[in-house]
């Protein structure tokens, strides 16, 4: 096999020469994009995304309802805004969907695909193969689909959709991945039954995440019981019903917003984030408790978050379940701070975009810095580090965390930047606009 010309290119990641000041305006939540995109497809009625994020896992999910018949045109507005136009349609195989890398569309088209007419293959990069699906495929068979995995539990496999499926309650593991239970919710106001899915696993990751589908849906019309408003524990049940068509601007992604935030964390300089939402589900607003606690402010406004660094950096004790993604730009943070870390609540990570525990114990080390495994996350002690070259694994985290240690540590080369397409195409040149604007 050749290798992949952009997966080895190597990228100087700039240091800063004093402190940033700069407005970083972020594109949209992929999370709530590729959720809104769901669910548009299933409405009963016509839906508009404004500001959606572009990126390979959006693009990746709209491909991927065009494929069964839905309907989704872009128009750009005088603003340079752009839209998406949902019309759903009839859902209808053969087709095949690419799922790239995108735990959000491995994980949330399958129930789509089984309600769609006609065998619906998924395949995707080779990673996918290896992050856990069998909570999805074993819960959709329990709810009356059929499908061919060839005994794998994971990708690739074929939906053989009926155009229509039954629904009712489901028993999930799904400490592997929050997306289990997300997947069927989201798909379950069109099961005959609805849903009622109870997780029986030892721990869930990404609670965060969940509560984003849980409002969503009712955004949308569904009726929702959960445990966070008085359901029983571990408990999801979704009604049957139509879902409303609805004209909904999409937040900035939070998650993308830290590696800029870690920026005036480690030069001590300020970073505004305009349109952070007053109220939110995105996990990325626990940022604002954690990086303060890490040494920065935050002043919250009807414009957007203010964020600014002190010039100190502390290390920090943090149970990281229910904002995993968060974990590789805080373990960079911390690698640069003034006292040691523990990271915990974060073994599912192991399964992401890579080993994300092992990516970065093996890359913060690389240059020279001190970071142990634990059963659960990462022991971080910070140590002077040295540049070198910072390997990515196809991972748009591990890109962005090295780019944050090479702020503060001369000839850090960050390998494969490009993979940051996955949730911000625009990030080497967001970063080194942002370096642009420099009190010396
Ligand atoms: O539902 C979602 O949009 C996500 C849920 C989380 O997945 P896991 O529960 O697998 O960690 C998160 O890490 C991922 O980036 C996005
Ligand atoms: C875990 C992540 O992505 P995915 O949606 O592919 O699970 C992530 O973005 O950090």
């Amino acid at each position: 096999m050749t290798e992949n010309p952009a997966h080895t290119a190597l990228w100087p990641a700039p240091t800063a020469s004093g402190a940033v000041d700069a407005t970083v305006h972020v594109p949209g939540s992929k999370s709530v994009t590729n959720r809104a995109l769901v669910l548009a497809a299933l409405a009963a009625e016509p839906g508009v995304l404004r500001r959606p994020l572009r990126s390979r896992d959006t693009v990746l999910m709209a491909a991927a309802l065009r494929a069964l018949g839905v309907g989704i045109e872009q128009t750009t507005g005088p603003d340079g805004a752009e839209a998406w136009h949902v019309t759903p349609a009839d859902l209808r195989g053969p087709a095949t969907v690419d799922v790239g890398n995108a735990g959000t569309v491995m994980r949330f088209m399958p129930p789509v695909a089984a309600l769609a007419d006609g065998q619906v293959r998924f395949d995707g990069d080779p990673r996918s193969y290896e992050r856990p699906l069998h909570g999805v495929i074993d819960a959709l068979r329990v709810l009356g689909a059929e499908i061919d995995d060839e005994g794998r539990g994971s990708l690739p496999l074929t939906v053989h959709g009926t155009g229509s499926l039954k629904g009712g309650r489901v028993e999930i593991d799904a400490s592997s991945s929050s997306q289990f239970v997300s997947a069927l919710l989201l798909s379950a106001p069109r099961f005959e039954e609805g849903v009622e899915v109870r997780h029986v696993g030892s721990s869930l990751p990404s609670m965060a995440h969940i509560r984003m589908t849980v409002d969503m849906l009712r955004e949308v019309g569904a009726q929702v019981e959960e445990p966070e408003s008085g359901g029983e524990p571990d408990v999801w049940k979704v009604a049957p019903g139509a879902l409303r068509g609805r004209d909904l601007t999409i937040e900035p992604d939070l998650s993308n917003a830290q590696p800029f935030m870690a920026a005036a964390l480690v030069t001590g300089g300020r970073v505004s984030i305009p349109d952070w939402p007053a109220r939110t589900t995105q996990p990325g607003d626990k940022l604002r408790d954690i990086f303060t606690e890490m040494g920065g402010s935050c002043e919250l406004t009807d414009k957007g978050l203010e964020f600014t660094g002190s010039g100190k950096i502390h290390g920090i004790d943090v149970d990281l379940s229910e904002v995993g993604e968060l974990t590789p730009v805080i373990a960079a943070v911390a690698a640069l701070a003034d006292g040691p870390s523990t990271l915990r609540g974060v073994a599912h990570l192991r399964l992401h975009e890579t080993d994300r525990l092992a990516a970065l114990t093996k890359e913060i080390n690389g240059l020279g810095g001190d970071v142990t495994e634990t059963a659960d996350g990462l022991h971080i002690r910070p140590r002077a580090l040295h540049g070198g070259t910072f390997h990515t694994y196809d991972d748009h985290r591990m890109a962005t965390a090295g780019s944050v240690i090479g702020l503060a540590v001369d000839g850090v080369q960050i390998e494969n930047v490009a993979t940051t397409a996955k949730t911000l195409p625009d990030f080497p040149d967001m970063w080194t606009t942002m370096l642009g604007n420099q009190q010396g």
